[in-house]
């Protein structure tokens, strides 16, 4: 059984079953927001997800999105196309589509159930375990923004060797922070218990391409250029909870360390596999890092919040990262965006999602060079930060993929692995 027929087949499925849940969790909530009008919505919303659940488990066709969203026009002519893909007038439906298109069209469908169920429609579904997953791990956390203060003290007197040696070690924590999304354990409980600083020299052998010389050599430039050089990164963000606080602590760390001189964020603009990062989910992150009584911590929260103020960070959201396309089209499907991150030195793509969409989820050879794998996709110099969830994987070294493939069946899918691959514009 393939990986994604176990996807489509259960974990979507059970995900459903906690949506649902959590909706009918929800019922005082939404009868002292909205009153009456609040209960009818919430069964609206219920029956809308017990009926999706239906269609997906009997495989049936996939239908078009029935809402009035700025991009329900872009998700239908995408089923249109879907159905030109297959012969002899068969319906594209759950089982027999692309496991990338069906799980994304699935997420796509739980925020048309919320959009038809007004007035709870604002309503995220996977709050309360993006909130707990956060609050799970912050002992991880504490520790992190504790190193990160530490390391402002004594980072003055720094050389370039130092700087590197910190960048690939907070770049690293970023990687092992994409461990924890809450998609993969079907929104289990999947956060970080201890601090990952002292287990990085014991993970390294796991990481399969570390191209962390290409970033630094970029990062660099910044450090050693005069001081009216400008260096933006882009985070492309992925899971909120642990994963984005170590996205916080690195970008906090590349203007800090002299490497950047801006970092620009792109979230979702709706609940997303599970866990994904929406605005609220940064804003609240933020905020509650500042709240915490861990001086730390709210340190780290205070300078992110001035980081904003002033500009250095920037967010930006693109119904684009919530589509089902893979990123070889975007400088056709979202020209906007790709002219933005034109405007980047460096891209880094979080994530095992993002780096399925850069590839396409093809079954490539393991040894295509990646940027042979992104077509025409080079808008900057990017680096995928992704721990291996799923069976695509690209660049590797002759041999690696076999021997792994022999000794572990899970390995590209446990997350024990990851890469940090680059790609500069070709
Ligand atoms: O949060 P991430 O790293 O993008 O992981 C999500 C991944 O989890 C899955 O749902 C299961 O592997 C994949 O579809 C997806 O690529
Ligand atoms: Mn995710």
């Amino acid at each position: 059984m393939s990986f994604a027929y176990f996807t489509v087949k259960d974990r979507l499925p059970q995900i459903l079953t906690k949506v649902i849940d959590t909706i009918h969790r929800n019922k005082n909530k939404f009868l002292e927001d909205y009153g009456e009008e609040g209960i009818e919505a919430e069964k609206k919303a219920i029956s809308f997800f017990s009926k999706l659940r239906n269609e997906l488990q009997t495989d049936k066709p996939i239908l078009a999105l029935s809402d009035q969203q700025p991009d329900t026009q872009i998700w239908n002519q995408y089923l249109d196309y879907q159905k030109t893909l297959l012969s002899n007038g068969e319906e594209p439906s759950w089982f027999r589509s692309p496991w990338l298109y069906v799980e994304c069209y699935m997420y796509r469908r739980i925020q048309e159930g919320m959009c038809l169920s007004p007035p709870i429609s604002g309503f995220d579904v996977f709050e309360d375990v993006k909130k707990e997953s956060f609050f799970q791990s912050q002992p991880a956390m504490l520790s992190l923004c504790a190193h990160l203060q530490e390391l402002k003290g004594k980072m003055s007197g720094f050389s370039n060797t130092e700087v590197r040696e910190e960048i690939h070690k907070l770049l690293q924590v970023s990687l092992w922070g994409n461990k924890c999304d809450l998609s993969i354990s079907g929104g289990q409980d999947n956060s970080q218990k201890t601090s990952v600083l002292s287990s990085l020299e014991d993970f390294k052998a796991f990481i399969l391409v570390d191209d962390m010389d290409s970033l630094w050599n970029i990062l660099l430039r910044n450090r050693d250029g005069n001081n009216e050089s400008r260096t933006r990164v882009d985070i492309v963000l992925d899971n909120a909870g642990f994963e984005l606080v170590t996205d916080f602590i690195l970008a906090d760390a590349m203007l800090s360390l002299n490497l950047a001189t801006e970092v620009h964020f792109h979230g979702k603009v709706g609940p997303w596999y599970v866990s994904d990062t929406t605005k609220h989910d940064y804003d609240w992150t933020i905020q509650k890092c500042l709240a915490t009584n861990n001086k730390w911590m709210s340190k780290c929260g205070q300078t992110w919040k001035e980081n904003l103020k002033k500009g250095r960070w920037v967010y930006h959201q693109h119904l684009f990262w919530t589509l089902p396309h893979e990123y070889c089209t975007m400088a056709e499907v979202a020209p906007d965006l790709y002219t933005e991150l034109q405007k980047s030195d460096l891209v880094l793509f979080k994530g095992d999602l993002n780096y399925r969409k850069l590839t396409g989820d093809r079954k490539w050879d393991y040894t295509v060079p990646f940027s042979e794998a992104l077509r025409s996709f080079h808008p900057a110099p990017l680096c995928s930060i992704r721990t291996l969830k799923a069976d695509v994987q690209v660049g590797l070294q002759e041999g690696v993929g076999e021997r792994l493939s022999a000794a572990e069946t899970d390995w590209m899918i446990s997350g024990k692995y990851g890469v940090i691959q680059f790609s500069p514009v070709v």
